[in-house]
């Protein structure tokens, strides 16, 4: 079953132009959904709407299988977030800033040391947060978010301005609730990078159009369809006409004579040939495919 399942969701600002088209995103339940897309693509607009932070203009949104607008209070008692940075109070203690929410939501006391652990911030619960790091900032907001044990967190971009440690620490966090607790999370990210090794699924948006949705090695799969063994050698025409030979499809491009990935061996045989027919080969090299130029590639055309 689908957490989130949203059906041709459009939404405009009052006077602009579309900022979401026909989105349709199947956010399966109990993965860790990573949501890409370059700065303005629509992102938090998606995520806004299905916290019903804006109201839905056109298409459906089902959480938990459920019509969002009929059923919104159950639903958002089900759901965490960490949208823009939250506002804490710098000159309270971590453990304050959780019983002001505490106090306003009616948890047991209890629940503020377990979110304090959950987040890894449990001997740090007694300092002022004014003296948190931006890393231990975000992580009391999550913590702050996990208070009402959400079955589904939703995150903005929440490893913004952190440092590599910080991203690192995040990701070893949400991935041990994912595990320990099956909460599904939605986390929305500008760089593949940062989230490539943390999520199971992954939905690419870009100009309010999602370009792919899939599971990450859907996307790894398309990444290897798409990469090429690079031949440079001192006479292009000979290379093809060998590669040819060999009942490969070789394309010229700059140059150079490319033919899809194949085994090492096959490249070291046509090496052999190439040198044997006296063809200088300068180089024999993989074709940069990587996660980051396949997400760089579909957002630019
Ligand atoms: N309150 C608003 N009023 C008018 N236009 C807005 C508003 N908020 C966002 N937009 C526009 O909607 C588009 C999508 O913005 P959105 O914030 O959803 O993108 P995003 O993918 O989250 O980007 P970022 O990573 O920069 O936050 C942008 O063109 C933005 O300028």
């Amino acid at each position: 079953m689908y957490c989130i399942e949203t059906k041709q969701l459009s939404f405009k600002y009052s006077g602009g132009a579309p900022v979401l088209q026909g989105i349709d995103l199947q956010v399966p339940e109990g993965c860790i959904y990573g949501f890409l897309g370059p700065n303005g693509a629509g992102k938090t607009t998606t995520l806004r709407l299905l916290l019903g932070l804006l109201k839905k203009q056109e298409g459906a949104m089902l959480l938990f299988g459920k019509e969002f607008e009929r059923n919104r209070i159950e639903i958002l008692q089900k759901t965490g977030s960490l949208i823009e940075a939250p506002s804490l109070y710098s000159h309270l203690t971590a453990r304050e800033n959780l019983d002001i929410m505490r106090y306003l939501y009616d948890f047991p006391p209890k629940r503020i040391d377990a979110v304090l652990d959950l987040a890894g911030l449990g001997n740090v619960g007694s300092k002022t947060v004014g003296k948190f790091s931006l890393g231990m900032k975000q992580r009391l907001s999550i913590a702050i978010a996990l208070l009402h044990q959400p079955e589904l967190l939703i995150l903005d971009e929440p490893t913004n301005g952190l440092d590599p440690n910080g991203i690192i620490e995040m990701r070893e966090l949400l991935k041990a609730l994912n595990k320990e607790y099956k909460t599904t999370i939605l986390i929305s990210s500008h760089l593949l990078s940062e989230i490539e090794k943390l999520v199971t699924h992954i939905g690419i948006i870009n100009k309010g159009q999602l370009l792919f949705q899939g599971t990450l090695e859907d996307l790894q799969r398309k990444q290897k369809q798409g990469a090429s063994t690079i031949f440079h050698t001192g006479d292009a025409g000979s290379t093809m006409r060998i590669l040819q030979e060999n009942g490969l499809q070789p394309v010229l491009a700059d140059g150079m004579v490319l033919i899809p990935l194949v085994d090492r061996s096959v490249i070291a045989g046509i090496n052999q040939q190439l040198v044997a027919e006296g063809v200088v080969v300068f180089e024999i090299s993989s074709g940069r495919n990587d996660l980051e130029s396949i997400f760089i590639d579909l957002v630019n055309n």
